[in-house]
């Protein structure tokens, strides 16, 4: 069973070392006591938890492999950033950093992530008030955060530094982007979802119309 789920990681991630499949399972035990005691997940989701959200979360490594600096808004129980946390966790320049305003979910990452000594540092404040304190990343992340619009207003200070976007997003991502239009131009690559049924849009030079 192990190496099936070792094949399935690698299949959607590219190549992880076992260590990295023992640290993401350590992740997914803290991830399940926690949820017993405090939301940080749709309940409904637990029993699924290793294909809704880790791998889901996992699916966007093929697509920046080199980036080493990433930024996850509104990571939750940390989908997708703590997962890219430990997927890169072994590099030596890696750093992710993780912007929860939510104070109980942001102890969960803060805790968990430390023992797994994935390189992360979390913000427990809200996104609006982090421009100043987080440098531009090569990656930024938002999965289940805001609608197009909303988290186009949200990014944009650190897209204008050359940062690019993977977002996750649902089968209604087509009336999202054409709310988006009158306002925002952009650069999009529109990834298949290898995991549910949304989509992973890719994100560049970003600027208003
Ligand atoms: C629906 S959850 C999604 C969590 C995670 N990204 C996932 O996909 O499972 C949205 C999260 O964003 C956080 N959030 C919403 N607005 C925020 C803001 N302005 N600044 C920081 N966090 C925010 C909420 O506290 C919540 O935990």
């Amino acid at each position: 069973m192990r190496e099936d789920l070792y094949r399935e990681l690698q299949a959607i991630s590219g190549p992880v070392s076992r260590e990295t499949l023992a640290d993401l399972e350590a992740f997914q035990s803290e991830f399940l006591r926690w949820a017993s005691r405090i939301n940080l997940a749709a309940p409904s989701t637990l029993p699924r938890l290793w294909d809704r959200h880790i791998l889901d979360s996992a699916q966007l490594m093929p697509l920046a492999p080199e980036a080493s600096r990433w930024l996850d808004l509104g990571s939750g129980g940390g989908f997708p950033g703590a997962i890219i946390a430990i997927l890169i966790s072994r590099r030596s320049d890696s750093q992710v950093t993780l912007i929860e305003s939510n104070r109980k979910k942001a102890a969960f990452l803060q805790t968990t992530l430390a023992a797994l000594k994935a390189p992360t540092r979390i913000l427990p404040r809200r996104i609006e008030d982090c421009y100043q304190d987080v440098p531009a990343p090569q990656i930024i992340t938002a999965r289940a955060l805001a609608p197009l619009p909303r988290l186009f207003l949200l990014i944009e200070p650190w897209m204008r530094q050359g940062a690019r976007a993977l977002l996750h997003k649902g089968r209604d991502f087509q009336r999202e982007l054409e709310e988006s239009s009158d306002a925002w131009r952009f650069d999009l690559v529109e990834h298949r979802d290898k995991v549910g049924d949304g989509v992973i849009l890719e994100i560049r030079d970003l600027h208003r119309a």
